[in-house]
Formats: C-alpha cells, structure tokens, sequence
C-alpha cells in the first residue's frame, strides 16, 4: 500500500497571486484529506511565494492524515518543525533561488550535517526523510545517516517517461532494493503524474508514500474545468 501525499504548495501560489484567501489552503487540505488523501504535504521556501511559514502552522491542526514538512533545513524551518512536530520533515537542498527542486542530497558530502540535524528531528519523535538522486552510492550515505525514509527524487524518470523511455525505472528499481535491503523507508515525489505514477509504483516494491502537486492540481483544473463551465452557463441562462 502507497500513501498519496497531496502536495499543496501550487493552492498557496494561486492564493498569493490575488493577495486575498481565495482558494483558501486550509479548506483545500480538509477537502484533499476528505476526498481520501492520506497525507499533506507543504514545501515552504524562504521567499514564502507559495506556502507561508504561518501557512504551516494553520495547517498543524486541520491535517489529521500525515504532515510532511518538505525543505532545506535552514534555522527558521528548523525551528518551524520542532515546533510543529508533523508526522515527518522531508530534508531537500534547496538552493535559494531554484523554481523548484532540481536535486537530491549529496549524502556523502554532507554527511555530518545530515547526521546531526537529523538526530534533532528524531529526538523529537518526527520521522526523517531526505531528498535523493537515484544513485546507489547516495542510498548508501543516506543509510549512514540514521535517516528513517529516503524520497526518490523523480523527475528523471517523468521526464524519461514522457519520451517514451521506460527504461528510466531501471536505477530507482535499483535505489528501491538497496534501500529495502539496508531497511530504509522509500518515498517519492516530484512530477509524479496520473501518466506515470502506475508504471513507477509498479516497479518500486515497497513504496511506502507519494507526494505529488505540479501535476495533480494541473490535472484537477482539466478535470473539472468541464464541469464548471457547464455551471456557469447554467447561471448566464
Ligand atoms: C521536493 C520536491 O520534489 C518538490 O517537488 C517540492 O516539494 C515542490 O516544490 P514546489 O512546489 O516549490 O515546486
Ligand atoms: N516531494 C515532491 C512533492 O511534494 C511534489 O512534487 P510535484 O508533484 O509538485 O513535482
């Protein structure tokens, strides 16, 4: 069984664009959870173009499913998430001008710091997970970590697989055994999609969690759009 974490960070963006409440990202994370989701997942940046630190904390008590904290742990997220405590802190090295993610940990590099920032979240009974390539020797370093979870980083393989290169699966298939093999809780997210997401879980045996927005709240607006049209010409009659 897989976990889908709704990824919200692509609701707070619309909201902020218009600078009132609308859509209102607590109420969309209520609905997400309604509607069966069985996690949460935001990404604050330190610009706060999407979700806001104080998006955070107003989410600590409606997100009753799993809280996944994503970001680099800079002091002020650092601080967030221990006082928060949701059920898991997703570490991703974010630099601080990426559009979005665009890599793993380099787990050997930063071993030490991984080492003890982690210790800081576990000590506080959060669960640990951190961003990763798919490369044998990063799973390793992850291992050597104490981390509870790795996240697969995916966007290679979505890329790769909207060419029509399945064999793309071939190193996270790969990551996946070796994780299972040293005990290491495997997730994974970035431009997972309802084109892809079956042939990925498929591949990944013990895929504990997915978290995925880019593509899921882009695939809600074509989804629905039909409807709502239909909704207001029913009203302009
Ligand atoms: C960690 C990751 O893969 C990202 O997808 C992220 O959580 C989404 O961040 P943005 O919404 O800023 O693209
Ligand atoms: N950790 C990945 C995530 O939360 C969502 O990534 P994306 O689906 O927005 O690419």
């Amino acid at each position: 069984m897989t976990k889908l974490s709704v990824n919200i960070n692509k609701i707070a963006t619309l909201r902020n664009s218009r600078g009132g409440n609308t859509p209102n990202v607590v109420q969309f994370a209520k609905d997400v959870q309604k509607f069966g989701a069985e996690g949460v997942t935001i990404h604050p940046r330190p610009d706060e173009r999407h979700i806001r630190y104080q998006d955070a904390y107003d989410l600590k008590s409606e997100v009753y499913t799993e809280y996944n904290i994503e970001g680099n742990p800079i002091d002020k997220f650092v601080n967030m998430v221990l006082e928060l405590k949701p059920t898991q802190v997703t570490l991703v090295p974010d630099a601080l001008d990426a559009i979005t993610s665009n890599a793993g940990w380099d787990t050997i590099k930063h071993k030490h710091f991984l080492i003890d920032v982690i210790k800081e979240f576990k000590d506080h009974g959060i669960r640990t997970s951190i961003f990763v390539d798919p490369d044998l020797k990063q799973i390793e370093g992850a291992k050597a970590t104490g981390t509870d979870r790795i996240e697969l980083y995916t966007e290679a393989f979505a890329h790769a697989y909207g060419l029509g290169n399945k064999s793309a699966i071939k190193p996270y298939t790969a990551c996946a055994e070796l994780a299972n093999s040293l005990k290491i809780g495997i997730n994974a997210g970035h431009d997972l999609s309802l084109e892809n997401i079956k042939y990925f879980k498929e591949h990944i045996p013990n895929l504990l969690e997915v978290s995925i927005g880019h593509a899921l709240i882009s695939e809600s607006l074509y989804l629905g759009v039909e409807n709502v049209i239909q909704m207001y010409l029913q009203k302009l009659k």
